[in-house]
């Protein structure tokens, strides 16, 4: 019988007997072990349809902390064909995240952001390799704890700035953070020669990098990462290219007024100057090294003005937990003098706050995914070569067992009974393994002089009694604005702090 002589209903019928045999089909495959041994996958919800994206499409982070709790600590998604491993528990990623970080070091496949907008040079996107290896050990080299060390004078310089900004405009207090971690970035990455006012061209210039950032990776934008054949589609990555064109001429332009710079013996300390120093030691190409420089632009600006609007928020949210910092500030401190990064081990108060901070509200709800580059065997069942791995950091923050009474704020539960900082509890906000973020001395450096400049200065109060919306900080890998409204009210005498604020005593 040929096809132009069925009826409609037999089309239908045809159509509707083969969509049912894939999908079963389909449904067999999900429910078969991965592996050749037998092992089965992590539980988790299977997708009904073959055509059903399993992976939740908003509320991210919250909604995979549910399912956690229905499926286990360590579940599994199916999409399409591509396996996606959640750990929603402190013990396993541990165990899974931390002791198997060898084989957890790639990550997934990133057609349109990784490979084309980033040429394949982005850090934070680049596969495991040769090119990860040279550049994540150049990296370290300026970025380590003694490296860090060296830019805590920019960063008590910037975070007094904040608190002038505060007085003169309270109600921009998220912009005052943003302003704080981006010229704190600038300079450290680029020395002296750093723009500084919002309608500079090069700031201008990043702000475009930024929003080509977020048109990329908005959900749906490009077909590319699930359809590679695309990228061979003539035009389909026409406006890809240019994303990237644009960004690599700016970070070309970066580090090359660095290089000017030090042909007049007029740079500052940087880690762009370090890099060019040291070419024949890390092997690095220039454009290599324009993008490891640039990028660490949108790696560590965001996340650092979140983190600081988070211990405004936590503040402001819990005026007793506040109090508690302030009496331990005032003791060690006094009114007197300025806090400073000498006070680091005397304020355990301090370091619970934030500590309990981060966990409370991640800076990055879902965490970044990981490619196995081999089978891993965790209690019985198997996360197969291939599949991609996130260590949900919300849903590990709500583990009940390493955090008990997970939803309260309580700073004391990182504290033993004699007031010192536990060594047996932690938390991830900084990532996993050998994967775990580079920045972390310089980022937990800005944490603690703006939390400790900030708490020395303001009480710091909640405008109304209106909840939090949770979905902000869940929804987006970064918040970048965070709906609340605080009040600064200075803890002395107006004209004393902006003295000491300008004075630095
Ligand atoms: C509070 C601020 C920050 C937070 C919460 C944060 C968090 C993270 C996280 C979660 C990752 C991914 C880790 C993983 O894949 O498991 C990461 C990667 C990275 N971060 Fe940060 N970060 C912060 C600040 C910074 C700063 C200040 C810099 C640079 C000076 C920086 C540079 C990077 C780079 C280059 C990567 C990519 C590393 C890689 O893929 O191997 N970050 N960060």
């Amino acid at each position: 019988m040929s096809f132009d002589r069925l009826s409609t209903p037999q089309c239908v019928a045809g159509v509707a007997a083969v969509t049912s045999a894939v999908a079963v089909l389909y449904n067999k495959y999900q429910a078969a072990p991965p592996t050749k041994d037998g092992r089965p996958l992590p539980p988790g919800p299977p997708a009904r349809w073959f055509w059903e994206n399993a992976f939740p499409t908003s509320n991210i982070p919250r909604t995979l902390t549910d399912w956690v709790a229905d499926y286990g600590p360590v579940m599994s998604l199916r999409q399409g064909s591509q396996v996606i491993i959640i750990i929603g528990c402190v013990d396993a990623a541990t165990e899974i995240m931390e002791k198997e970080g060898g084989v957890l070091v790639d990550r997934p496949r990133s057609i349109a952001y990784g490979e084309i907008v980033s040429g394949g040079m982005r850090m934070l996107m680049i596969g495991s390799g040769e090119r990860f290896r040279r550049l994540r050990k150049a990296i370290h080299t300026y970025l380590q704890p003694k490296a860090a060390e060296t830019y805590q004078e920019i960063q008590r310089d910037a975070a007094r700035d904040v608190i002038l900004d505060i007085l003169n405009d309270p109600k921009r207090y998220i912009k005052h953070a943003q302003r704080y971690a981006a010229s704190v970035i600038l300079r450290l990455t680029y020395g002296k020669s750093t723009p500084t006012s919002s309608d500079d061209p090069e700031v201008l210039r990043i702000q475009q990098v930024l929003r080509n950032l977020q048109a990329t990776l908005r959900p749906g934008a490009y077909l590319v990462d699930r359809i590679p054949f695309l990228k061979h589609v003539p035009g389909y990555t026409r406006v890809l290219k240019m994303y990237h064109e644009f960004e690599l001429s700016l970070f070309r332009d970066q580090l090359g007024r660095v290089r000017d710079d030090m042909s007049r013996n007029e740079a500052g300390a940087s880690f762009g100057r370090a890099l060019l120093e040291n070419i024949q030691e890390h092997q690095l190409s220039n454009d290599e090294m324009a993008y490891l420089a640039g990028s660490l632009f949108v790696a560590g600006s965001d996340t650092t003005a979140v983190g600081i609007t988070t211990l405004m928020l936590a503040a402001a949210c819990h005026p007793e937990a506040q109090a508690r910092v302030q009496e331990e500030i005032d003791t060690v401190i006094g009114k007197d003098r300025v806090p400073t990064f000498e006070d680091w081990d005397q304020l355990p108060q301090l370091h619970a706050f934030i500590s309990e901070a981060l966990r409370w509200r991640p800076i990055i709800p879902l965490g970044f995914a990981h490619r196995a580059t081999k089978d891993i065997v965790w209690r019985g069942q198997c996360i197969p070569a291939g599949a991609t791995v996130y260590g949900c950091h919300w849903a590990i923050s709500r583990d009940s067992i390493a955090f008990p009474d997970a939803e309260t704020f309580d700073p004391q539960r990182w504290l033993d009974p004699t007031g010192q900082l536990r060594t047996d509890m932690r938390f991830f906000t900084y990532g996993f393994g050998r994967r775990v973020c580079p920045g972390l001395d310089v980022a937990n450096r800005s944490l603690y002089i703006n939390c400790a400049l900030l708490l020395w200065s303001f009480r710091i109060m909640k405008r109304s009694d209106a909840p939090i919306d949770v979905s902000v900080f869940t929804d987006a890998i970064i918040s970048l604005s965070l709906p609340f409204e605080a009040v600064f009210v200075p803890r002395m005498e107006e004209t004393k702090l902006r003295e000491m604020m300008q004075q630095g005593m």
